[in-house]
């Protein structure tokens, strides 16, 4: 680990004393940059995901570009799932597309089981050299359960989950079972991540929010409470928990072993602790379209944000869902900047 390192950001994760708000922006890598276009010109999404060099490059790139306070591996949700036999391409401007979904419960016992050191050396690869670089924390992530089958079921992105539902509801013993297979195989992976290097992990569970309370104690709860408790069995790494249009299911979330809870921008850090008592350290929860608006904007809700989150220790800035390709780059320069000048003021 380098000298100079900057630990700000596990810091605030673990609820410590901190010199400013530390932050990070979920899809900090992506199209809205132009070094970020030119390599991807060259290359498809999960080729530039399986070489290292180029998967390291993607990665530091914003940390030197708008100074964060952590970096976070590039990869995606859908890269371990293509070892155990989803036949899935990322498309640009769509998202993750599945040659064979899930229709039966024979499509779940057909899935295989991760090895990431076999299967997946390109990400440990790509961790270790990152370990060695980085002056900032590294990030490693997975995808959670109800999310990747969501995927899995639909084919692609969806609207409104109904087919992922319907199996749930229709076919109870092999959603289980497949949500027992995901649950291992995110596992698996993030340990593997942890021991090449992560120093923290964050479990994305962007469309959970499709369900209700209910629903989710009751077939989704379950895994998820497996998966962190056996994460912070293996190591005292923090762990973060996020999902978009979640806010009904936080008090929910705040009962599971998990560290973090990141909010999107629907629900704001005031309403999380005042109204529903949640202690944990929180991150979020800029609306990522503001950063289309103008900078007067941006400025007084940081500003909201900030203020709202040095109520209580255990703060970290970010978006409340991955920034998006028409941002400018010089957006986020400012905004990280002013994020940890007015924090260290204040
Ligand atoms: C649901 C989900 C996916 N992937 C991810 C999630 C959870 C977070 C979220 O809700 O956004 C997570 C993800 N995807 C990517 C990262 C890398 C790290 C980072 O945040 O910088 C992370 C953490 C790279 C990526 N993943 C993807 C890109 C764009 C790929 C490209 O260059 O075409 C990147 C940089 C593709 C992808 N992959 C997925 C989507 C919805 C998309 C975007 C489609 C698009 O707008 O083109 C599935």
């Amino acid at each position: 680990m380098p000298k100079n390192f900057n630990d700000t950001f596990l810091r605030a994760c673990r609820q410590e004393a901190v010199d400013y708000t530390p932050v990070w922006y979920m899809r900090q890598a992506g199209r809205y940059q132009p070094e970020y276009r030119k390599i991807r010109e060259k290359y498809s999404f999960f080729e530039m995901n399986e070489i290292p060099e180029v998967c390291v490059e993607v990665t530091r790139l914003p940390v030197e570009q708008l100074g964060v306070d952590a970096a976070i591996l590039f990869a995606d949700i859908m890269t371990p799932l293509k070892p155990i036999g989803v036949d899935v391409d990322i498309r640009s401007g769509i998202g993750p597309v599945i040659g064979n979904p899930i229709r039966h419960w024979e499509d779940v016992y057909r899935l295989g089981e991760l090895d990431p050191e076999s299967h997946l050396p390109f990400i440990l690869d790509s961790i270790r050299m990152l370990e060695e670089q980085l002056t900032v924390p590294l990030i490693g992530f997975a995808g959670a359960p109800f999310t990747l089958a969501s995927y899995m079921i639909e084919g692609g992105p969806s609207k409104n989950y109904h087919q992922t539902k319907g199996f749930m509801y229709a076919q109870p013993k092999a959603w289980e079972a497949l949500m027992d297979k995901l649950a291992s195989l995110t596992v698996t992976y993030l340990k593997a991540q942890i021991a090449a290097g992560a120093k923290a992990v964050q479990i994305f569970d962007s469309w959970v929010g499709a369900l209700n309370r209910e629903d989710y104690h009751r077939y989704v709860a379950p895994v998820m409470h497996r998966i962190f408790a056996e994460i912070k069995e293996a190591s005292d790494v923090p762990t973060i928990y996020f999902g978009i249009g979640a806010g009904h299911l936080l008090t929910e979330w705040d009962r599971l072993p998990a560290d973090v809870l990141g909010l999107d921008w629907r629900t704001t850090i005031d309403t999380a602790r005042e109204e529903l008592g949640i202690q944990k350290p929180l991150q979020g929860n800029l609306d990522p379209s503001l950063l289309l608006g103008p900078w007067e904007m941006i400025e007084d809700k940081a500003r909201e944000i900030l203020d709202q989150g040095a109520k209580h220790s255990g703060h970290i800035f970010n978006l409340g869902h991955g920034t998006y390709p028409e941002v400018r780059v010089e957006t986020l320069q400012r905004l990280t900047a002013f994020i940890h000048d007015y924090s260290k003021q204040n």
